[in-house]
C-alpha cells in the first residue's frame, strides 16, 4: 500500500534526482532535502511508525547507512528497539553475514549474532528499494538471528528494477511497504 496522496506528494517534492551519480546511467535518488525539513522528516517518521503498529512490530532493523537515519527516530517514536543492519567489518561482537549485489557494485552486510531473539516481530526499515538486493539479504539475516520478519517498509521503490520482484520469494507472504514508487 502507498502512502496517502497528501503525504506522497510532500515527500517526493523533497526528494532530488541527481543524474549519473554514483555512476554514468545511475539516475540517484537524493534525500537530503527530505531529511532537511522537519515536516516532511516528521510525516515520514510517522507513517513508519504507523506501520510498526500494524504489523505488531517490536523491533525496527534500519540498513546502512541511509536506513539508519530514518529507522532510528521510527524506532524512538514507535517505542521499540533499533537494530543495525551494518556493512562488513564494522560491528565490533560476533556477526551474521550475508554478501548481496547492488545496482552498482557488490557488498555484504551484517547483524550482531545476538541483536534478535525468537519471538521478536521485525520491522525492516530502508530509504530506497532499488533491485532488492540489500534488502533480501537483511531479511535472511533477520531470520538466520532467530527474529520473524513483521514487513518490510521502504521510502521510495524504484519499480522499473524490479525489486519487488527478487524480494518476493524472501519475504515469505510477509508485506512490502513502499511510500511511494516511481
Ligand atoms: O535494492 P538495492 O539495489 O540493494 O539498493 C538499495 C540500497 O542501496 C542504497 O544503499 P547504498 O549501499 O548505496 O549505501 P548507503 O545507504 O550507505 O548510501 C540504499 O540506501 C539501499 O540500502
Ligand atoms: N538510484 C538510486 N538512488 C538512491 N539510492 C539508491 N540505491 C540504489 N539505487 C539507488
Amino acid at each position: 500500500m502507498s502512502a496517502p496522496a497528501e503525504l506522497r506528494e510532500l515527500l517526493l517534492s523533497r526528494i532530488t534526482d541527481v543524474p549519473d551519480y554514483p555512476q554514468p546511467g545511475v539516475m540517484f535518488k537524493d534525500i537530503t532535502p527530505l531529511l532537511a525539513d522537519a515536516r516532511a522528516f516528521g510525516a515520514l517518521t510517522d507513517a513508519f511508525a504507523d506501520l510498526c503498529e500494524r504489523y505488531h512490530a517490536d523491533k525496527v532493523v534500519g540498513l546502512e547507512a541511509r536506513g539508519f537515519i530514518l529507522a532510528a527516530p521510527v524506532a524512538v517514536r514507535a517505542g521499540i528497539g533499533f537494530v543495525p543492519v551494518r556493512k562488513a567489518g564494522k560491528l565490533p561482537g560476533a556477526t551474521l553475514g550475508q554478501s548481496y549485489d547492488l545496482e552498482y557494485g557488490t557488498a555484504e552486510v551484517e547483524i550482531h549474532a545476538d541483536a534478535l531473539a525468537p519471538g521478536d516481530r521485525v520491522l525492516v526499515i530502508d530509504d530506497v528499494l532499488a533491485t532488492g538486493g540489500t534488502a533480501d539479504a537483511s531479511l535472511q539475516l533477520v531470520r538466520r538471528a532467530g527474529a520473524e520478519v513483521a514487513g518490510l517498509a521502504v521510502l521510495l521503490e524504484l519499480g522499473f528494477l524490479a525489486g519487488r520482484q527478487r524480494l518476493e520469494p524472501g519475504l515469505k507472504g510477509a508485506p512490502l511497504e513502499a511510500l511511494i514508487t516511481v
